[in-house]
């Protein structure tokens, strides 16, 4: 019987256990090109991830003056296209990432996803780099449907890391994120949250209000004992 003070643990995907600004901000681009607009520098796209693709694209059109909304849906589906075929041609896990995962495999904590990415494309990317057995679940950004308000039940909301905490059958729950948007949602679900400060924090990664920040991912399992 393990000492491991948690049975299950949540996790982002963007910025937390994979480092995918390249393949989105080549999609961005891609669409931005497409409707006229100047590129995103590379690194800048790390900026506009953590509110799922949309927002990606939409945050990027509104900096160079916005769009008729017709014509953002278009871009937008051009966008999806181009990262269906794209999603895993430079993104990888972040350093450290599979021995943390063997050594909380070990311990018998069970592991989900919960991204704002669309649920294909999370399942897409991990089955590619070979980590999708890891996880009990993969929960993206539409996997819950849409809300009274027609918007998805995606983080900020709680709703999905209250799912992955029933699908891992454990009320010692912990989730793991690098934004705001993670923050709220674990707070919302009333569980712990350790920020991942190497990730694609939108802010001072000791102001998103999580129990603690970590700076690399070898730093998760002695942050998490220590909760
Ligand atoms: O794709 C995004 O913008 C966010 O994805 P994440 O929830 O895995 O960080
Ligand atoms: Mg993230």
């Amino acid at each position: 019987m393990s000492d491991f003070p948690f049975a299950a643990i949540g996790f982002d995907l963007d910025g937390t256990l994979l480092d995918t600004f390249r393949d989105l901000g080549a999609a961005v681009n891609h669409a931005l090109e497409l409707g006229g607009f100047d590129p995103v520098p590379v690194d800048s796209s790390k900026d506009l991830i953590g509110g799922g693709a949309k927002i990606m694209l939409a945050r990027a059109v509104d900096q160079q003056g916005g769009m008729p909304e017709d014509e953002f849906r278009a871009l937008y589906k051009q966008m999806l296209a181009y990262y269906a075929e794209h999603n895993a041609d430079h993104t990888r896990p972040y350093p450290g990432v599979e021995p943390m995962l063997d050594e909380l495999a070990e311990m018998g904590v069970t592991m989900a996803v919960v991204t704002n990415k669309f649920e294909e494309f999370a399942t897409q990317v991990l089955t590619k780099l070979g980590l999708a057995d890891r996880f009990v679940a993969i929960i993206g950004g539409n996997s819950l449907g849409k809300g009274d308000d027609g918007r998805y039940l995606a983080k900020p909301a709680p709703e999905p890391v209250l799912h992955a905490q029933e699908v891992c059958g454990s009320t010692r729950f912990a989730f793991v994120g690098d934004s705001s948007y993670d923050v709220k949602a674990a707070r919302g679900a009333g569980v712990p949250i350790v920020v991942a400060g190497y990730g694609y924090c939108d802010g001072d990664p000791a102001g998103l209000g999580g129990d603690v920040v970590i700076d690399s991912v070898a730093g998760l399992i002695p942050a998490l004992r220590a909760l």
